[in-house]
């Protein structure tokens, strides 16, 4: 049986667990979804990752800190991208002693209900997962609210990755998911250059190219009812043009395997 209040959610895993969140302009969301995510996992730590916000969400980050010791605030000074400011979470989670680190969106509609189900999954050495993925595209997942076009839109972009880049992974632009420590070690953090949601395929491909174990787990994402999507067409041809040099990175190195040596 797992208990839910553990760090881990009941994995054995030993440490605790962080939980990224990135900020930009997420002022009505920020508070109510640290809550749920207390009163789902009361001892998970948050970290929120801000670009300094117009709309004064970092002050209201630095309130939350201040009055919750299991909250914590990195503020950077432009708005520099999903991918940056998750790469300054991690370093700043990789200095402390946490054992898994979670990526959730601010805007709610990540069910931090989930994260004990998915941190149960990741498990000791070799018997458990390395980084679980809270997938939108497996069987019992969903997607809620979301208009047409930004279901297509994130239908075909995933469909894209994995036969583009031929990895078994359904929904690999998705933003919930969890590592154990040593994924993000492993990973060479500071050589990754995608600056948007790539981000996302950009590690899930490393981390299948490293042999890390990774598994998806169904949610249902539900469409923010607060604020705005920060998603641009400077995001979207971003990940087209990455996606496309690393499917056919992939396919020449696949290539050159099967060609005899001279
Ligand atoms: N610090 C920081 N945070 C950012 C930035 N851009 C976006 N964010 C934050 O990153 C989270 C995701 O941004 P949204 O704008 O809410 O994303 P979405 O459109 O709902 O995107 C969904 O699809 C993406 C592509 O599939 C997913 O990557 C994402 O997780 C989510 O599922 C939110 O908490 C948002 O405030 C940035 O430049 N800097």
């Amino acid at each position: 049986m797992t208990d839910r209040h553990a760090p881990d959610g009941g994995a054995g895993l030993p440490g605790s667990a962080l939980v990224v969140i990135p900020t930009y302009d997420e002022r009505e969301n920020l508070e109510p979804v640290v809550q749920r995510l207390h009163a789902a996992l009361p001892a998970a730590h948050v970290l929120v990752v801000d670009d300094a916000s117009p709309d004064g969400t970092g002050e209201l980050a630095d309130e939350l800190a201040a009055a919750d010791e299991r909250v914590h605030v990195l503020h950077r000074s432009d708005k520099a991208g999903l991918g940056a400011a998750y790469v300054a979470g991690f370093d700043w989670a990789l200095a402390r002693d946490y054992a898994a680190v979670v990526e959730m969106d601010a805007d709610g509609s990540h069910p931090p209900e989930d994260l004990a189900r998915m941190l149960a999954m990741l498990g000791p050495d070799g018997t458990g997962a390395d980084v679980v993925i809270g997938s939108r595209y497996v069987p019992g997942g969903r997607v809620v609210n979301w208009p047409w076009h930004r279901q297509a839109l994130s239908r075909g972009a995933n469909l894209y990755s994995k036969y583009a880049l031929g990895v078994p992974i359904n929904d690999s632009t998705a933003g919930f998911r969890a590592y154990r420590r040593h994924v993000l070690t492993e990973l060479s953090l500071h050589d990754v250059a995608s600056q948007g949601y790539c981000f996302q395929v950009d590690l899930t491909l490393r981390a299948v190219e490293a042999g890390f174990a990774v598994v998806e787990v169904p949610i249902t994402f539900t469409d923010r009812e607060f604020g705005e999507s920060k998603m641009s067409p400077d995001i979207v041809r971003e990940a087209l043009l990455r996606v496309t040099k690393w499917g056919l990175r992939r396919r020449a190195t696949q290539l050159k395997a099967l060609l005899p040596r001279t």
